[in-house]
Formats: C-alpha cells, sequence, structure tokens
C-alpha cells in the first residue's frame, strides 16, 4: 500500500509541480495516472520510487520489491550490438538475484523466450517493451510502475502488452501504477484513475472518468465516443 500524505514537490526553487496530493494505492490496484504533457506525471513517478523527495508532506510505501519498466526510448541503444540474454544476464548480476531459471521463466511469462539469441536491435518496438516488462518480472515485484507501455507500440503489440500487464495483476496479483496518455487502455483496464492537472490530483473511478473530468473541464463531448 502506498499513502500519499500533503505532498507538495518543487523542483529547487521554481514553484510547486505537485501541490499538496493526497491518495492511498491499494494492495492489488491498476492506477493510470493521466495529464498532459508537463502536467508532473513522471515527477509524481520519480517521488514514488524514491528517485525524489518530496518538498513537504510524505510517502508511506509498504511494498518491498518495486519494479520500473521505463519509456522505451529512455533506455534502449538500439545500435548496440547486445542480445536479450546478455542484457538480463547484466540486470540479473547487477540486482544480484538468484535463480538459474529466472531469465527462461521471465522471458516465459511475456511470451518471448524465442528471442532469448537475438540482438536488441532487430526487435519491435512491442517485442522491445516486453523485454523490458519480462526484465522487471526478474525481481518477483510486488509493484510494478510502467511509463507509457504503449508509446511507439503498434495496435496488435499494445492489446498484448495491456493484456499481458493484465494478467499479472490480477493474476499474479502484482500492484500495477502505469502513466498512461493512452486514455482508452486506461480507461479498459485500470481499478482506479488519477488525474494531474495544475499540479493537483483528482481520483476518478474509470467509468466515470469521461464524464467527471473531460466533460466538466474541457467541454469536449465527443470524448464519448472513446
Ligand atoms: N529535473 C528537472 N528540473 C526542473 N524542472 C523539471 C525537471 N524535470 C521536469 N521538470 C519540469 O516539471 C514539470 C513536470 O514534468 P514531468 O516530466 O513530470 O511531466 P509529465 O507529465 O511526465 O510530462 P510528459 O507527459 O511530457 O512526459 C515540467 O514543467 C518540466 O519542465
Amino acid at each position: 500500500m502506498i499513502h500519499i500524505k500533503n505532498m507538495y514537490f518543487s523542483y529547487g526553487q521554481s514553484s510547486y509541480i505537485l501541490k499538496n496530493l493526497n491518495f492511498s494505492i491499494q494492495d492489488g490496484s491498476y492506477i493510470s495516472i493521466l495529464g498532459e504533457n508537463g502536467s508532473g506525471k513522471s515527477t509524481f513517478i520519480k517521488l514514488l520510487l524514491n528517485l525524489l523527495i518530496p518538498t513537504s508532506g510524505h510517502i508511506e510505501n509498504t511494498f518491498t520489491r518495486t519494479a520500473y519498466v521505463p519509456q522505451r526510448f529512455e533506455s534502449l541503444n538500439t545500435q548496440f550490438p547486445i542480445t536479450i540474454e546478455e542484457i538480463l544476464t547484466c540486470y540479473q548480476k547487477a540486482r544480484h538475484i538468484p535463480g538459474k531459471k529466472i531469465i527462461d521463466d521471465s522471458l516465459s511469462l511475456v511470451k518471448m523466450q524465442d528471442y532469448k539469441k537475438a540482438l536488441v536491435g532487430t526487435l519491435s518496438g512491442g517485442q522491445c517493451q516486453k523485454i523490458f516488462i519480462a526484465r522487471a518480472l526478474m525481481g518477483n515485484p510486488d509493484l510494478l510502475i510502467l511509463d507509457e507501455p504503449s508509446n511507439g507500440v503498434d495496435i496488435k503489440s499494445q492489446n498484448e502488452i495491456y493484456q499481458l500487464i493484465k494478467n499479472l495483476n490480477q493474476e499474479k496479483k502484482i500492484t500495477v501504477i502505469c502513466v498512461e496518455h493512452n486514455l482508452k487502455a486506461a480507461i479498459k483496464n485500470s481499478t482506479l484513475l488519477y488525474h494531474i492537472a495544475q499540479g493537483v490530483g483528482h481520483i476518478c473511478n474509470p467509468q466515470n472518468y469521461i464524464r467527471e473530468y473531460l466533460i466538466e473541464n474541457t467541454g469536449v463531448e465527443n470524448y464519448v465516443s472513446i
């Protein structure tokens, strides 16, 4: 469980990016974090990952094994001649993760076992995203944080990736927090949405999101057709 209480955050002396956030994330939930570019979604995630410290207020986090799946292009040099097995072996060693079968097991979970010897530069966007999820699963996480998992991925692979994330959430009981620009996926998959606008967080039920937030705040009625 994560409890965020009266949390404010600013970078240095600049004005607050996040203002008085109060939000609880229950075990087993699937939360999508929404908001416009620059609204503070990545900052929020970095605070949850302890990469940033709140300016005031606090975060209580009872999860013990958090895994992070970054945006695909943040962590990938496709020109570098390295295989999937080598990437995962480096991760296993760096994180001191035990187990001889852990790489095969995590690749099987994302149905990418046939790509163990493939060079990372030969994979499609969707395949790369699955490899990053496999890498995150090697640490047997109880919390999985993803940053825009469908970014740069075709529709078929998007469906596979969201199905995979949903299975991890529902069957393996991994709590999921996902930064999203994919509104359709967020509404379809999440137990709760958290919309950040002007530094303020709004908790929203997926079924009511379109009415509660988009229509009231933007007047964009055609979002109803999503
Ligand atoms: N290291 C930093 N130092 C100063 N300001 C920063 C830093 N990182 C982000 N910001 C600013 O904080 C604000 C929120 O940025 P953030 O990256 O959290 O937004 P975001 O919602 O994730 O955006 P996007 O959807 O474009 O990824 C932006 O105005 C950004 O310029």
